[in-house]
């Protein structure tokens, strides 16, 4: 109710909770797949709930969508197809059209509910829909990616939800093997992977599911998002065999981009500098993880 704090626990972190002060409930409705819940909150604007897990919120959400899109696309020196698993906010697609080398791009997302929910409630992520390059299939990315055809995209992004729930099956083996099909050589793909506070062996299991599928590099990266649990999320790199990508020095700098489209919203989070740090990781990550 307005002016409560909600409170939001969850198995994916067991002993803990986050809250945040609910101003006024927008809308709260059951889609085939999840409870979808929208409210105003009083500091950290409009907020997007997907079965009681904070999916997103206006104040902090320029950290993950810009970091999840420009991790990958910066890292290859051309992207043309791009494919979106998840992403049904539209905030993903935002960032994926400020790259001009960008011809078409596929969004795969199960739930239309929450399309036309960021289309009513979050206009400044749902315009990613807009772009005309932009081709939306709702449906499941498990059978989309299924029927892909083979070496199609240069770079797949994976924004899912948490892997409880109908995000389940997009941490397991057979379907990273789909995405490793659907890239081209030397194509790569960035999947979200949790918090290194919360979730290692959730990492380390998708780490060496990666290194097993994906013959090019595996690489582990980072950023704060305050309404996440534990206040950061990861994200995990990978290239298929071919040519060598390097994560860590974007060969396709962000900022040769800027400036090209006036009009288009400015970045709040995502630059170089940003990029590089994203990569550096505690000494007990590097550990649990084995990353090198
Ligand atoms: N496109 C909005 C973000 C979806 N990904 C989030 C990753 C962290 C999770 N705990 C909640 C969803």
């Amino acid at each position: 109710k307005s002016g409560e704090v909600v409170y939001f626990n969850n198995p994916m972190w067991p002993g803990e909770a986050h809250s945040i002060k609910v101003e006024k409930i927008l809308y709260k409705e059951k889609s085939e797949y999840q409870e979808v819940l929208v409210f105003e909150s009083l500091t950290y604007g409009k907020v997007l709930v997907l079965d009681g897990i904070v999916q997103l919120t206006e104040k902090d959400e320029c950290a993950y969508q810009e970091m999840i899109a420009h991790l990958p696309l910066c890292s290859i020196p051309s992207p043309k197809t791009v494919l979106v698993v998840g992403g049904g906010d539209g905030g993903v697609l935002r960032e994926i059209s400020r790259h001009s080398s960008v011809e078409h791009i596929d969004i795969c997302e199960i739930d239309k509910m929450v399309i036309d929910v960021s289309k009513k409630f979050f206009p400044d992520l749902a315009v990613g829909f807009e772009d005309p390059r932009v081709h939306l299939h709702v449906g499941d990315a498990i059978e989309f990616l299924r029927c892909a055809p083979e070496g199609k995209y240069d770079a797949v992004i994976v924004d899912s939800s948490d892997p409880v729930g109908p995000a389940q099956e997009l941490v397991e083996k057979p379907f990273f093997e789909t995405i490793a099909k659907a890239l081209r050589p030397g194509g790569v793909l960035c999947n979200m992977a949790e918090s290194m506070w919360l979730h290692t062996h959730l990492i380390q299991d998708m780490i060496s599911i990666c290194r097993e599928t994906f013959k090019g590099s595996v690489r582990y990266a980072w950023a704060s998002v305050p309404t996440y649990p534990s206040g950061v999320i990861g994200f995990l790199l990978c290239s298929t065999e071919g040519p060598h990508v390097d994560f860590v020095n974007p060969i396709n700098p962000i900022e040769k981009l800027e400036g090209a489209d006036k009009h288009r919203r400015k970045l709040r989070f995502y630059n170089s500098e940003m990029h590089s740090a994203a990569f550096a990781l505690p000494a007990f990550l590097k550990r649990e993880v084995s990353l090198l």
